[in-house]
């Protein structure tokens, strides 16, 4: 069987614009008869002035008035609806990019590490408020502009003309404006989003931060990522200032150049005083949705620049296909010649691992600092990749299961714990659906249930961010619970006991038992000698490669003999050796 992923990550994005192309239509529609009504004003004018003002008729004039009140009010209606579809667009473009984006920030945080995924959710939020905002609606009004300046040659040829040289002054103003500003407001969102990520970074940070005085050296570095940003923006906003000005003193002059040629066809007799009117009020508006547009660069910028980056994410990280089910695992394990590198390296850190671990086994996993054992229970989980051979469940690849349906088969507690926002419960349960039984019964096995009913709010405590309410040794104690949820058949625990006191660790060693005699496989990564006597055999990694796997005495006895290979090695004591 091949690796069935794909990278059609842009396909959702795609799919999420093709679904609200339809909302875009009825917006161009919308906005036909909006441009239409706009006529209402100066040809109520025009009638005023040539008509009413000539005849002196009440009469027309409140019928005139009347059916002008009549369309404004279809027009405010029609514009009610316009902005209501841009609310609804908005909010279809979010629903169907914002979950697709977050997960595949998820996937890529596991697979490229360091880049910066927590702007993607940011990013969609960007796109969402432009689209249901002002910006979209003056690029919808634009396509018109060249209908207002057609009706202004209908008018007066001359009157046409100061109208498209207007219109061309503009155009050419906006794209100055585009020009000009466009590197360094690119420039400016990328200094902005490092300098976000610094300070959340280091506000995870905080307490060592405080604690070592380091304030001020990390709110220098933020300040220098910060001052880049601020001056990008400035060189861009002075830019963007120049255009503006210029573009209202252009505008000005328009208004005088349509109303004193206006006024020299009239004495001319060319035009009525009426049409010199209409013509002023038609021209304000072919141009004010350039200017409009001109007004809402920054967002458009914005939102260009989001776009961009969810497009450099969904089609950078490959979206996992569907799967075919596979039935449930029994647990056993087994690697191939298998290489790991962490991502974004090529430099491997298992070299050729090659092991078997059976259904009811439990292995321990030793090794000095930096020696493979994490990177190793990273690769059983499926979280890093075989850069060469592969980790196979029941002799199927890893890979060829779907993470969700694989999900509750495994139990991992990662070296680094973090729980998420949200109860002791909520965790425990993998924020799946509550089996208060299930949950209890997962705490009492890894030894947490005590301790979890002398909180205040026993299961409903509130963990906090990454579970910072509870102390180092009560979060390894839960995230043990949320590993044996379930009763998964592979539990994979790394450095479950660092955190642990002796009691905890007699409940980790039962809880180990209990899984074993249960037949899950269980791989247990530890420096301490404690959980050796629970462990059917021992895998010693020396520098990314096993140099022993077997029984436990006798392994620790090689480990005893000189010139061992295994003497990286080194147990303070060898624990008591297991059946
Ligand atoms: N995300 C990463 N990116 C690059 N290199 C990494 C990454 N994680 C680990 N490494 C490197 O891989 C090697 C093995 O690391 P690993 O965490 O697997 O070791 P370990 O045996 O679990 O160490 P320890 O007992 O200290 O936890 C180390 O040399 C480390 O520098």
């Amino acid at each position: 069987m091949k690796k069935q992923v794909t990278n059609d990550g842009l396909a959702v994005l795609k799919s999420a614009i093709a679904r609200c192309r339809g909302n875009v239509v009825a917006v161009l529609i919308f906005s036909f008869f909006l441009n239409l009504l706009v006529f209402v004003g100066p040809l109520y004018m025009l009638q005023v002035y040539d008509r009413v003002l000539a005849s002196r008729s009440e009469v027309t004039l409140l019928v005139i008035t009347g059916l002008a009140i009549g369309l404004l009010a279809v027009y405010a209606m029609l514009e009610i609806v316009r902005s209501r579809i841009l609310v609804r667009t908005g909010v279809l473009f979010d629903s169907l990019l914002a979950g697709n984006v977050v997960n595949t920030a998820f996937r890529g945080y596991v697979r490229m590490p360091g880049q910066s995924y927590s702007q993607a959710p940011r990013d969609v939020d960007s796109l969402r408020e432009f689209i249901t905002g002002a910006g979209v609606i003056a690029f919808c009004d634009a396509p018109w502009v060249p209908i207002f300046i057609a009706v202004c040659f209908l008018m007066h040829f001359w009157i046409g003309i100061v109208a498209l040289v207007g219109a061309l002054i503009i155009f050419t103003l906006a794209v100055m404006n585009e020009l000009l500003t466009r590197k360094a407001l690119g420039e400016a969102s990328s200094a902005s989003v490092a300098a976000n990520q610094y300070v959340s970074s280091s506000l995870r940070n905080a307490e060592a931060v405080h604690a070592m005085g380091m304030a001020r050296a990390v709110l220098g570095r933020w300040h220098d990522l910060h001052l880049d940003t601020l001056s990008l923006q400035a060189v861009a906003s002075d830019r963007a200032g120049a255009v503006m000005g210029s573009f209202k003193a252009v505008r000005m002059s328009l208004q005088v150049a349509i109303l004193g040629v206006g006024a020299y066809l009239v004495i001319l007799g060319d035009i009525s005083a009426g049409t010199m009117i209409a013509a002023s009020i038609i021209m304000g508006r072919a141009l004010a949705p350039v200017e409009a547009a001109v007004g809402q660069w920054k967002q458009f910028v914005t939102a260009r620049a989001a776009y961009g980056r969810i497009k450099t994410l969904l089609s950078a990280i490959p979206t996992d296909k569907e799967r075919m089910s596979l039935p449930a695992p029994q647990g056993e394990l087994t690697m191939e010649r298998l290489v790991v590198a962490p991502p974004g390296s090529n430099v491997p850190t298992l070299k050729g691992v090659s092991a078997r671990f059976a259904p009811g086994e439990v292995i321990a996993v030793v090794g000095a600092s930096g020696a493979g054992k994490s990177t190793l229970a990273r690769a059983l989980v499926g979280v890093w990749t075989a850069a060469a051979g592969d980790v196979r469940i029941d002799g199927a690849e890893i890979e060829h299961w779907d993470p969700e349906e694989l999900g509750p088969h495994i139990g991992y507690l990662p070296q680094e714990v973090e729980l998420f926002g949200g109860t002791i419960a909520e965790n425990i349960s993998r924020f799946g659906e509550l089996d208060p039984h299930k949950v209890i019964e997962a705490a009492q096995i890894a030894g947490a249930h005590e301790m979890i009913l002398r909180l205040p709010d026993g299961y409903e405590t509130m963990v906090g961010d990454g579970g910072r309410s509870l102390s180092g040794g009560q979060r390894q104690r839960v995230a043990l619970a949320r590993a044996v949820y379930g009763d998964p058949k592979i539990i994979v625990l790394d450095e479950p006991n660092s955190s642990l006191d002796q009691e905890g660790e007699k409940a980790l060693a039962a809880a180990i038992t209990n899984a074993k005699q249960a037949g899950r496989t269980v791989v247990v990564i530890s420096h301490r000698t404690s959980l050796l006597s629970v462990v059917d055999k021992v895998l010693v990694l020396v520098d990314g490669a096993v140099a022993k796997f077997d029984r436990p005495e006798v392994v620790f006895a090689a480990m005893q003999a000189p010139n061992s290979n295994v003497s990286a090695f080194r147990s303070p004591q060898a624990p008591a050796a297991s059946a």
